[in-house]
């Protein structure tokens, strides 16, 4: 009989939680479960924040979860606004985010994804990171999720907003960082 707890993905994002389903669901399974809690984010790097809330998500549910960050870098603002993206968006909307760059003719941008896997309250998160280049462009595509419409992916000419979900999650930051995750979970069962 396994005692083996299940494991959790704690996020208050119900678009990033479609997308790890239809991501996972290609592929190895991997049995998830989920709790909507938004936890509150510390400023820092990227990786600080991910470790932070991962940490803290593990004490709430007593048991091994997943948390995921997202981050949103620009090139000529050296990765800002990068793991704050979130109030950016929310504050500027998607014209807002085009103005930011009116000044640079660098438009160049990369999302970046970072899970973190922590095995139970305690332990010390492992992180996976995984990056998608491309540039900011004027809104294309419906807005159903965040600064998809912004955001065009390199070598695609369509902005995530334009793709059908299949293309998204095959080159998405966050479909290249939850792979590596993946591979790191089968390790464990082995
Ligand atoms: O509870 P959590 O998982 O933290 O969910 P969140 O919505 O707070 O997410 P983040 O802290 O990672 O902030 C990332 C911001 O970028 C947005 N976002 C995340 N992934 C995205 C994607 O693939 N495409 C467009 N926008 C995205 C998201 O809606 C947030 O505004
Ligand atoms: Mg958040």
């Amino acid at each position: 009989m396994s005692t083996k707890q299940a494991l959790v993905f704690v996020t208050g994002n119900a678009n990033k939680l479609k997308e790890v389903r239809e991501i996972l669901a290609a592929g190895h399974p991997i049995e998830l479960q989920s709790r909507d809690l938004d936890l509150p984010e510390i400023q820092g790097s990227t990786q600080e924040v991910a470790r932070e809330k991962c940490r803290r998500a593990a004490e709430v549910i007593g048991g091994p979860c997943i948390t995921e960050d997202t981050a949103l870098c620009f090139e000529a603002l050296n990765g800002l606004p990068g793991p704050y993206i979130k109030f950016f968006l929310r504050d500027l909307g998607h014209e807002g985010l085009n103005n930011m760059l009116v000044g640079f003719p660098n438009k160049a941008a990369w999302a970046l994804c970072t899970f973190a896997y922590c095995a139970g309250p305690g332990a010390e998160p492992i992180l996976f990171e995984g990056r998608t280049n491309g540039k900011i462009v004027p809104a294309r595509g419906p807005p159903k999720f965040g600064w998809d419409p912004v955001f065009e992916a390199e070598d695609t000419g369509k902005t995530y907003a334009e793709m059908e979900p299949e293309q998204k999650n095959k080159l998405s930051h966050r479909y290249r960082a939850l792979d590596k995750l993946r591979t790191y979970l089968r390790s464990l069962e082995e």
